[in-house]
């Protein structure tokens, strides 16, 4: 699948936020063997001399890089974030976050719809954080939207895809849309049923950062969505609601 004309190396995005230290981002980010790393202008301030050294070590990981704009709440903050980091990154790439509510972190859909017009009018290639919903995704596409990045639970809540027939309807509806669960991934096998639905990528942040050993689970998530993706193009099996014997039986033994 081409996000906006471009391949990727890989389905597995990575988020950089939250890692104990650079290092163990950038062993985490080789280990993922991640197609895209995606980057909070907000959190990492240009101007201080930490911030300096992320962005250094951001370009060193050489990993295609998707500018974000998380913690942003209104359009207005949305739509200037997304300029200053067309700036830093050289990329018109954005993954665009409008958040609506503070507890949940969920996307405020209508400013989400608005910004990405805005931005798409302004020859931005928008990845829009939202919902599974079928209607807000058409808006989203006819603001000019070309990739879709669903949540799978609320940011950063590890509960997997809360609506997994939401998920799989999108899925349906828009066969040719790049789709990207986006959000909510706490384990690998999180990652490979979306990849078994049929999504084109993940994006994971937390589950990573925050492991233990966040190399290693770097390392499990790259397995699982090459699993998931495996398992998907092998066009998997129905589930039934009956037994069915798994060994035909031809006669009956011959009993002495
Ligand atoms: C980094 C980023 O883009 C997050 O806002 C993203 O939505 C990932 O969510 P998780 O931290 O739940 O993986």
């Amino acid at each position: 699948m081409l996000f906006y004309g471009t391949p990727l190396t890989s389905p597995l995005m990575l988020g950089t936020a939250q890692y104990p230290s650079p290092e163990i981002l950038a062993s985490a980010v080789r280990e993922a063997q991640a197609g895209v790393i995606t980057v909070s202008l907000r959190r990492e301030s240009a101007g201080q001399k930490a911030g300096q050294a992320f962005w250094s070590l951001i370009r060193e990981l050489n990993v295609p890089v998707l500018p974000n704009t998380a913690g942003c709440h209104t359009v207005k903050e949305a739509v200037t974030t997304a300029h200053m980091a067309r700036e830093v990154f050289e990329t018109d790439w954005i993954k665009l976050e409008v958040i609506g509510d503070s507890d949940t972190l969920q996307p405020d859909v209508f400013g989400l719809v608005e910004a990405a017009r805005i931005l798409s009018e302004d020859g931005f290639k928008v990845f829009p954080y939202t919902t599974e919903d079928l209607v807000v995704a058409e808006r989203l596409l006819a603001a000019g939207c070309e990739v879709l990045m669903p949540w799978g639970a609320p940011i950063g809540s590890g509960r997997g895809l809360n609506n997994v027939f939401g998920l799989r309807a999108l899925r349906a509806h828009f066969p040719d849309v790049p789709l990207v669960v986006d959000a909510g991934i706490g384990v690998p096998s999180h990652a490979a049923q979306a990849m078994e639905l049929g999504y084109d990528a993940v994006l994971i942040n937390t589950a990573v950062a925050k492991a233990g050993d966040p190399a290693l689970m770097a390392r499990a998530f790259r397995l699982a969505v090459e699993a998931g993706k495996a398992a998907f193009e092998a066009d998997p099996m129905e589930a039934r609601d009956m037994a069915a014997p798994s060994t035909p039986l031809l006669g009956r033994p011959m009993l002495a």
